[in-house]
Parts: structure tokens; sequence; C-alpha cells
């Protein structure tokens, strides 16, 4: 490692104790950059590291809600505001119970990237609470995300910070976090995305991350000569982004063969059709159900408790569901049958080991801030048109979905390609997402 990454990363590692996931974040744009910023000395001498490492606001909070019993439950809830150089802190609210501090950091601190990434006017930020969704009743997630709001109120607003989904806040959670916050403000703002159409949402944001990782992965291909037809896929997750992952990829000739939740993955040598992903989206969408239940109609796949896809055969890999779950032996049993593509559709989902196996074997790699890119991009949208106070049709916001997706491609090519022609797309998108706010914040000075 050179000199000048390691003292960086030491101090970092320093001043964050107790932070793996957020210190890998940092390392992986680190190692990009500091090579970067020596070959374009206007970016040294701002401390521009230093201080996109450093969160320009974290907030931390009780929340506490009483349950189905009549029992009072405590959670604790954070937003982190990372970087608000190039527009408002954008990004999701995450409900897990393994949520904490460095999860939320590293996710914030991706959120800077990707959001520059879009070309939109998004800074970045990242929030959530250890609460866990699974297994409470609907009221209690209300009153649960009602009591969050009631703290959380104060630090958003449509020009200040805009919060929307992540893992364990869906369509369910944004309505009951906005309507608490029309109750408290007594306005109608457009202070969340991914709300629900009825009041304010945008067509095509709950589609945006899946479809969007799949425009990735079509130009990749593309830059091949090579299309989706009848590729095989394995995604992992069925959540939000596995599932219009799965659909997109489905309607332009590809053939999903499994999908996972955090208990283990069915295979469908088959392949998932849109009849059967249909079945899933009702499965984990309103039954609230298991992945293995699949079997229960679809007899003739396989359920693998406890493990995930990636030692299946399958031309293309598409980890949808978290961070590092994808590992050095799951890289190199995918290389070993075969796969020419990971497009991760989660945040950080392969470990650091896992691409240094992709890009050694020159498996075309893209990373999450510019893959899954298109559902914040398609926030971007929703808050423009609330702005507008009017609506685009389906078909336009996917236009502009596809046109941000080939943008952020094309940026990544542009500095990541290397003499021989491949492309490093984790390079390429930390160097592109890095200029537009670096830039910026360069122009605004000591702040
Ligand atoms: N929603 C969005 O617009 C965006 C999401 N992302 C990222 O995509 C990923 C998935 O998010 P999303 O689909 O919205 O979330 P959902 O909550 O809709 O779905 C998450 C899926 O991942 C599985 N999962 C969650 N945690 C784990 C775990 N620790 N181990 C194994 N499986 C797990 C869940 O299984 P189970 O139900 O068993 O927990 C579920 O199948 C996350 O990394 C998120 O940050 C990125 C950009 C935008
Ligand atoms: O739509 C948004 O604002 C955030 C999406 C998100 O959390 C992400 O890109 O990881």
């Amino acid at each position: 490692m050179n000199k000048e990454l390691k003292s960086f990363l030491d101090t970092v590692s320093d001043r964050n104790p107790n932070q793996p996931e957020f210190l890998q974040a940092v390392h992986e744009v680190a190692e990009a950059i500091i090579p970067f910023m020596e070959q374009n000395p206007k970016y040294k001498n701002h401390k521009l590291l230093e201080r996109m490492v450093e969160p320009e606001r974290v907030v931390m909070f009780r929340v506490t809600w009483v349950d189905d019993h009549g029992d009072m439950q405590v959670n604790r809830g954070y937003r982190v505001q990372m970087n608000s150089a190039i527009g408002p802190y954008k990004g999701g609210l995450r409900f897990h119970p393994s949520v904490n501090l460095s999860i939320l950091k590293f996710l914030a601190f991706e959120q800077v990237f990707k959001n520059s990434l879009t070309t939109l006017p998004l800074g970045g930020g990242k929030g959530g609470s250890d609460f866990d969704p699974k297994g409470k009743s609907d009221n209690e997630v209300m009153r649960f995300c009602q009591s969050f709001m009631t703290e959380l109120y104060r630090h958003i607003g449509n020009d200040k910070d805009v919060p929307a989904g992540d893992i364990g806040v869906g369509g369910r959670e944004i309505g009951y976090l906005f309507g608490q916050y029309k109750r408290i403000q007594n306005e109608f703002t457009g202070i969340l995305t991914g709300k629900g159409y009825s009041y304010g949402g945008s067509l095509i944001r709950p589609e945006a991350t899946g479809y969007g990782n799949v425009y990735f992965t079509k130009s990749m291909l593309e830059t091949q000569g090579d299309t989706l037809k009848s590729k095989t896929i394995l995604i992992s997750g069925s959540g939000n982004v596995a599932q219009y992952a799965a659909e997109k990829a489905i309607e332009l000739g590809a053939v999903i063969l499994t999908m996972s939740d955090s208990s283990g993955y069915i295979y469908d040598k088959d392949g998932i059709d849109g009849e059967k992903l249909s079945f899933i989206m009702e499965l984990k969408n309103v039954k609230r159900g298991r992945i293995k239940e699949y079997l229960d109609e679809y007899p003739e796949a396989t359920y693998h408790e406890g493990k995930t896809p990636w030692n299946e055969k399958g031309d293309i890999a598409m980890p949808c569901a978290t961070q590092n779950e994808l590992l050095k032996e799951d890289a190199q049993a995918l290389v070993n049958n075969g796969c020419i593509l990971v497009g991760e559709g989660a945040n950080m989902p392969c470990t650091p080991e896992a691409i240094e196996v992709f890009h050694k074997n020159k498996v075309l790699f893209s990373p999450g801030k510019a893959s899954n890119a298109g559902g914040v991009a398609t926030s971007g949208l929703e808050m423009s048109q609330n702005s507008m106070r009017y609506g685009w049709t389906s078909a336009e916001v996917d236009e502009k979905l596809k046109q941000i997706m080939n943008d952020i491609h094309e940026a990544c090519v542009t500095y990541g390609r290397d003499e021989s022609g491949y492309v490093d797309y984790v390079k390429g998108a930390n160097i592109a997402g890095f200029v537009k706010v670096a830039d910026a914040m360069i122009a605004q000075g000591a702040v």
C-alpha cells in the first residue's frame, strides 16, 4: 500500500474506532482518489478527502414506542448528514436490527459519490434505526414511524435533507413517516421520496433501483458487443431492488435462476418468469413471508437453507441484498463457473477481496454506487416533480432514468478504462463521483 494512502487510512481508523464498514468504504475511495489527486494537483491542499470522511452532522436519538401488548419499547434512531456541497442531503433510511453508526456512515459516504454520479444536485446522507419491522404488526410499525419522525422532522426539509427508503423501509413506512411529518409541520412538501403515487410519489421510483441496475448491466455488456438475451442471472435478495432487477432482466430476455432472503436461497432451473416473480412479489410485499415458501407453489425448485446463491452456475451475478454478502471464495466460485459480469444492486455487497478476484479475472464488475444509482436518481426526479407540482408519465421518468444510467456508465468508462481497454468501474465511479463534489467544495471555501 502506498505511504500516503496508509497514513490517511491510519488517521481515519484512529478517529473512527470500531467502524469496519465505514473504513472499508473509505479505503476503496481513497485508493482511487489519492493517485488521482497526485496527477491533478488542483485537488491537493484543500484537505478534500479529510473533509469528505467527516460527516457534516450526525444526529442520534431515542425512539420510544408502545407495542401491541402495551409494553414500552426503545430503539435508537440516526441521521448522518455527510456532505451537502452539491445539494441537500439525500439518502435512504434503513430499519434493521444490525443498524449502527459504522453501517450508516459507510452508506452515507457511498451516497455522496453515488448522488454526484447521477448528475443531479443531491448531497449525501443516510439514516435509520435498529428497529426490526419483521414480525411487527402494521400498527406497531406505524407507531414506531410516528415516534421516529417526531424527532427527525426538525432535521429534515425539502431544501435541507430528503430521506427515502432502504432495507426495511418501503412504501408502508414512507407513508407513516410522511403522515407524521405533515401533521407536525402542518405542511405538504416533498420531504421524503418513495412516496405513494396518490400523495406526491413518482411513477417508476419503486422500480428504479432494480431497473437502473439492469440498464447499467446492459451498457456494460454492450461494450463487449453482447446483450442480456438468454443470459442466466443469479440474484440475491427478494426485496425491492431484487424484485425489479428481476422484472427488467426478464423483460430483456434474461433467465433468473435464484433469489434469496436472509434465511436461504431458491434455485429454479426453469427460470423465474414473470408469473413466478408476481408470486414472489405478493409473498414478500403483501404476505411478508419467507422465500422458501416459493416451493409451496413451485415444488420443482430447490431451497438452500442458510446459503447464498454464489456457488450456482450463472453468466451474471446481481447481489441485491446487503453489504459484504459476497466473499472472496464466492467470487472464485463464480469465476470458476464462467460468470462474466457482476452488477451490484445492493450497497457494497462484495468484499474488497471478492472485487480483487473479479478484477484479476477481467470479470466486468460494477460497484453499487454506480449501478444502483437509479433509485436515488429517480428520487431526484421525484423532488423535481414535487417542486413543479407536476407529474411525469412512466415513460418520461423511465426515459430520464435510462439516460442517467447511460451517463453514469459513460463517466465510469471515461475515468476507469485502462490501456488494455478493460474498464475498472470502481476506479471510474469513484473519480467521476469525486470530481463534482470536490469542485463544489473548493468553490465554497473552508466549510
Ligand atoms: N431501495 C432502494 O431504492 C435502494 C436500495 N439499495 C440497497 O439495496 C439493498 C437491498 O435494499 P432493498 O431491496 O431496498 O431492501 P428490502 O428491505 O426491500 O430487501 C432486502 C433484501 O435483502 C435481504 N437481506 C437484508 N439483510 C440481509 C442480511 N443481513 N443477510 C442476507 N440477506 C439480507 C432481505 O431478506 P430478509 O427479508 O430475510 O431480511 C431482503 O430479501 C441494500 O443494500 C440497500 O442499501 C441501494 C440503492 C437504492
Ligand atoms: O432514494 C433515495 O434517496 C435513497 C436511495 C438509497 O438509499 C441508496 O441509493 O442507497
